[in-house]
């Protein structure tokens, strides 16, 4: 895909999380992982790399979304205060999240990071 290596150029959407700026008490792990995919996106898509390599990083940050991860008896969070957060959360589909991201596909630029939370509007976040 890099220029300088005969490609493209393109554009690589990494899939963070309202986890990957947003704090609280839950999933500790999750939460720095999905800080290291905002810091990860915020470098390597840095201008001076898109500049020379002609790759478009960029991640979006999506709130909580009903798919098989929040369904799946395997992945059940056994801690009850959790369980209870979420129910107060705004929750959306995958078609949502989908649609917002050919947005930010056709809106963002490199390095930047956006928020898709509860079916509103893309929001840029970093
Ligand atoms: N569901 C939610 O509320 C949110 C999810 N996310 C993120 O969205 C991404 C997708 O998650 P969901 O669609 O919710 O989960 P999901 O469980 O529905 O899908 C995850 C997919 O990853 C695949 N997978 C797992 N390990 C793999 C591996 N080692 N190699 C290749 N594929 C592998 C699974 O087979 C599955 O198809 C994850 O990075 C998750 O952290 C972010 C914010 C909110
Ligand atoms: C009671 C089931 C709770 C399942 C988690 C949930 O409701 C969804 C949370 C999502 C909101 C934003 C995210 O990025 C979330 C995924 C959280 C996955 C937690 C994985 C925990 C772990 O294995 O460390």
């Amino acid at each position: 895909m890099r220029k300088d290596k005969s490609g493209k150029g393109g554009t690589i959407i990494n899939i963070a999380s309202i986890y990957g700026y947003r704090v609280d008490q839950y999933v500790p792990v999750y939460q720095a992982s999905k800080f290291a995919v905002m810091g990860f996106t915020k470098s390597l898509g840095n201008i001076e790399n898109f500049n020379e390599f002609g790759v478009r990083v960029v991640a979006i940050c999506p709130g909580f979304t009903e798919t098989r991860l929040v369904v799946d008896p395997k992945t059940v969070i056994k801690d009850t205060k959790f369980k209870e957060f979420t129910k107060k959360q705004a929750w959306q589909t995958v078609e949502a999240v989908g649609i917002a991201a050919v947005e930010v596909f056709e809106t963002a630029g490199s390095g930047t990071a956006w928020l898709i939370e509860g079916a509103k509007q893309i929001e840029q976040i970093l």
